[in-house]
């Protein structure tokens, strides 16, 4: 089947530094998708350059054989890709409600959707009407993926979702986010192995703008030399 995302030798610079230094990457169809990388690596570079955020210098961005790469980033999101950014882009003085009616096309909710939603994260039931700064820091996360799919995407890309929270919570986030990819492509980018292996099916391992690794999650699981040489590279193997 043919990638839903290629990138070809893409190249960022930010202000003066040159980050990406010929990025190339094909993210499959379907399921999880994961780029590891120690802090600074150029994780978030490569997101920020797919949904247009930065710009690509050279190199090219296909999006389901569309060339995305000049194109600016609300006509990306239209496409059908959203980006969830570390931050995760919520505001607490709204309340979840609020917050994911601003996430829709017209302000108006699919009742199925929205009902699958509140079954994969049941938080965001039990806080509708609650302040979104009242939830802990996994339930944010949780309803900044919701926000990304309360309208169907083909491509979610979404940047270290599980920094800063405990194991249990992690544990946790498993599940819903299998859910989530049940029904499209996830890019995900970590730093955490043990979430990375449970979720993904293909990794790249990005090392100073580079790709240096690219192959099946199950060979770097289950490859303990591989890990040691790459792995070494992110902070949390
Ligand atoms: N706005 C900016 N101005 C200057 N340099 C930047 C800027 N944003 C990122 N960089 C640099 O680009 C490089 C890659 O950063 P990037 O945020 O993509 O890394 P990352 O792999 O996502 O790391 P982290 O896990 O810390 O988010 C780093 O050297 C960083 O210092």
């Amino acid at each position: 089947m043919a990638p839903v995302l290629t990138l070809e030798d893409v190249h960022t610079d930010i202000a003066q530094y040159h980050i990406l230094h010929g990025v190339s990457l094909e993210v499959p169809e379907g399921g999880v998708h994961v780029i590891l990388g120690r802090n600074g690596a150029g994780k978030t570079t490569t997101l920020r350059t797919i949904v247009g955020l930065w710009k690509a210098r050279q190199g090219s961005i296909r999006f389901r054989g569309q060339d995305i790469t000049r194109l600016q980033t609300p006509d990306i999101a239209r496409l059908g890709i959203a980006f969830v950014p570390e931050n995760m882009g919520i505001f607490g003085g709204l309340t979840v409600e609020e917050n994911m009616r601003l996430a829709t096309a017209d302000g108006s909710f699919d009742a199925e959707r929205l009902k699958r939603i509140h079954a994969i994260f049941p938080a965001m039931a039990q806080f509708w009407t609650k302040p979104a700064h009242a939830l802990s820091g996994g339930q944010k996360q949780m309803l900044a993926v919701s926000r990304a799919i309360i309208e169907k995407r083909d491509l979610i890309l979404i940047d270290e979702p599980t920094k800063g929270l405990a194991p249990a919570i992690i544990r946790n986030m498993i599940a819903a986010f299998r859910e989530v990819a049940a029904e499209t492509t996830i890019l995900l980018v970590e730093q955490n192995f043990h979430f990375a292996k449970a979720l993904g099916q293909t990794v790249a391992v990005i090392d100073d703008g580079r790709i240096v690794h690219r192959g099946t999650m199950a060979e770097l699981a289950g490859d303990a030399a591989l890990q040691s040489r790459f792995l070494s590279l992110s902070v949390e193997a």
